[in-house]
């Protein structure tokens, strides 16, 4: 199981500070919320997560070993808007994930490592109660059911970190609900970490284990560029406040090199 180590991590455009001085360490299996006010840099995390953006300062750690910042199959992701391919039926889509890890210029495999790749594909549908699906176009699937189909397609490769962005946010209530319990039925059979971003608190509260906020300590107009937003509250779901990690003293840092 993974803990990731978030160090110092700052993000800035230009002068523009987003994100300043964000530490934590999560336990292994993880279900962590993200919560802030709109543009605080919740998004931005989660791209310097996936490898889609560099730190400007600091560095990520998955067990102990700096994140490159590339995309890989360690990490899954399930935005807000169907990232599924339209043309492609939902076994397709699913398998498509697979063939381009088994098969990168080809995208294509063959013989049994296909019949594999379909196998684990229809089994993951399985999973999002998509099996009587496999074989329609993502315009045949309701919303709740295309938001399934892209968390199996983020899940098919077995990823250790999955990043939800916003991932239930379009979802009508009942619908979103049904999806909650697939997500965390998948989340403990699995055992990976996952991180939420999320405006929904009570969404945040039922399915995080720990919830983390992003906010900015400085408002003051003058303040904003140079500024970013950084972890205000960071909280365990059973109620307890995580206190900020001390300093490790300059003797034992260097000890432990
Ligand atoms: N590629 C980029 N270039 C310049 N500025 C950017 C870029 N990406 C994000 N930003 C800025 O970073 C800030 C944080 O954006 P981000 O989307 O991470 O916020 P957020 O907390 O996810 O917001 P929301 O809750 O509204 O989705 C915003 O001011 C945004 O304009």
């Amino acid at each position: 199981m993974t803990r990731v180590t978030v160090e110092n991590l700052w993000k800035s455009y230009g002068d523009q500070t987003v994100l300043e001085n964000i530490n934590f360490v999560t336990e292994p299996g993880s279900f962590i919320s993200l919560v802030g006010p709109s543009g605080c840099g919740k998004s931005t995390f989660l791209r310097m997560m996936l490898g889609d953006e560099a730190p400007s300062k600091g560095r990520i750690l998955i067990d102990g070993v700096a994140l490159e910042a590339e995309p890989s199959p360690d990490r899954g992701v399930v935005f807000q808007k169907y990232s599924v391919f339209p043309h492609l039926t939902a076994l397709q889509n699913v398998m498509l994930g697979l063939e381009f890890a088994g098969s990168p210029i080809a995208g294509r495999l063959f013989g049994r490592a296909r019949r594999q790749a379909r196998a684990a594909s229809l089994e993951m549908l399985q999973g999002v109660g998509l099996e009587q699906s496999a074989n329609k176009y993502p315009s045949e699937l309701s919303g709740g059911m295309q938001q399934r189909l892209a968390i199996a397609q983020a899940l098919v490769k077995k990823p250790k970190i999955v990043l939800l962005d916003e991932p239930f946010g379009a979802l009508d209530p009942g619908i979103r609900a049904e999806v909650h319990e697939i997500m965390l039925r998948l989340w403990r059979e699995e055992g990976m970490t996952i991180f939420m971003v999320t405006h929904d608190l009570s969404e945040a509260f039922k399915l995080g284990t720990r919830v983390i906020a992003f906010d900015r300590r400085r408002t003051r107009p003058e303040e904003l560029k140079a500024y970013g937003a950084t972890v205000t509250f960071d909280l365990m779901v059973d109620g307890k406040i995580i206190p900020p990690r001390p300093e490790t003293p300059a003797p034992l840092a260097a000890a432990a090199q």
